[in-house]
């Protein structure tokens, strides 16, 4: 075992040097190249308005600068008003179009009833909700005080709650549709041990999406949900991969080689939130380079085995014929 696990990393490393690639990549990566432009036609979302939680930073950040790009007016709220007001100003530059920042701590419904009530008066009720904002942190679980528990699940369960109770009421209460997005992730389907509050919290909103596509698809209203794998922001690897070291072990088991990057998720955000996506509702999309099925499946493992050894396992499975 010693002698095969030292076959698998050299010729691991061998690939890696040989192919001319920074660290955090496989060679097969760049059989899939992530596409940075911008996917949907210009002005896509001219005259809409776009609310993202927690849209300041990272991912948020980026599917606030897309769809700022396509046209759209957005709204970014979260707690820190001076990162929210830097981004607004960095994307309003580049886009030309307005970007407002608003304060908002979406664990406080009274915070989220007032936010919403400064976004009425600046650009009116919005065309577009992303929920986005989110918090976590990797911790044995019984390591966790109740408020470690409460200050994960406050967050991304409550919060996605009580943003779209409030801005749905409003909505029907003034007859007007609306694409409302939640970003989950990967484990909220399978559950993970040492995130076990962000696991549950992420499980419970595409419980409460997939509720009210059936419920409200009667006001116009639209829910999806996409489930990202690892993408690189200081936010997630900070709280998640606080040594770097787990990094590579990651990559290791995406079948396409690569992090998914933030441009990317903000196209899918953008489709989804868009005309072009008006019979999808209920959806919930998995964005993880393949991650969650190689994790699952039994054998895949098997990946690292190399031909030779293919050769002599296939003889000794063949040799036990009539046994
Ligand atoms: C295999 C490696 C993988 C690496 C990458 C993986 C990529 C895939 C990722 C998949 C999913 C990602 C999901 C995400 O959500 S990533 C986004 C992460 N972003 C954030 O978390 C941003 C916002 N976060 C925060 O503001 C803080 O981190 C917060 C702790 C969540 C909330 O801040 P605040 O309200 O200020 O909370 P307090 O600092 O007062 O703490 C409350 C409570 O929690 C206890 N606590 C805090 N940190 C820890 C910790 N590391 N371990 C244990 N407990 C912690 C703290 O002590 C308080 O409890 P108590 O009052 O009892 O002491
Ligand atoms: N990056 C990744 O690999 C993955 C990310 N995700 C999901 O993507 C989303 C974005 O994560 P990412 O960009 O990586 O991380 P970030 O940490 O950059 O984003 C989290 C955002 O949530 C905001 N936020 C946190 N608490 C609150 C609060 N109480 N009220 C309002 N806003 C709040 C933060 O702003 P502020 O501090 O100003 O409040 C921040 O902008 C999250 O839902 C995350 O779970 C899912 C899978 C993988």
């Amino acid at each position: 075992l010693t002698l095969l696990s030292q076959q698998f990393s050299q010729t691991e490393s061998w690939f890696h040097r040989s192919a001319g690639l920074q660290s955090g990549s496989a060679p097969h990566s760049q059989l899939f190249p992530p596409a940075e432009g911008v996917m949907l036609p210009p002005e896509s979302f001219k005259n809409r308005v776009v609310f993202i939680t927690g849209g300041g930073t990272g991912l948020g950040r980026a599917m606030a600068t897309v769809l700022s790009q396509l046209g759209a007016q957005c709204v970014i709220a979260s707690r820190k008003l001076d990162v929210l007001q830097q981004t607004a100003e960095d994307i309003c530059s580049r886009t030309g179009n307005k970007v407002h920042a608003l304060q908002c701590d979406v664990r406080d419904p009274q915070a989220v009833s007032h936010c919403v009530d400064q976004m009425t008066s600046l650009t009116g009720l919005p065309d577009v909700i992303i929920n986005n904002a989110a918090g976590n942190f990797i911790c044995p679980s019984e390591r966790l005080s109740p408020n470690a528990w409460k200050s994960i699940t406050d967050i991304v369960l409550n919060g996605t709650a009580f943003v779209t109770l409030e801005l749905g009421k409003r909505l029907i209460q003034d007859q007007r549709g609306a694409s409302f997005l939640a970003i989950t992730t990967i484990y909220a389907e399978s559950g993970s041990g040492f995130v076990a509050p962000s696991a549950s919290a992420k499980a419970g909103v595409e419980a409460l999406y997939k509720s009210l596509a059936a419920e409200w698809g009667r006001y116009g209203h639209r829910f999806n949900i996409i489930q990202p794998g690892p993408i690189k922001t200081k936010g997630a690897f900070s709280r998640l991969d606080p040594t770097g070291k787990f990094e590579k072990g990651m990559i290791d088991r995406i079948p396409t080689g690569r992090l998914g990057t933030p441009a990317e998720l903000a196209n899918l955000a953008a489709y989804l939130s868009s005309d072009y996506a008006s019979w999808i509702s209920g959806a919930v999309m998995r964005f993880d380079g393949g991650e969650y099925v190689s994790m699952a499946g039994e054998f895949n493992d098997l990946r690292r085995v190399t031909p030779d050894q293919w050769k002599m396992m296939e003889a000794m499975i063949r040799s036990t014929k009539g046994s």
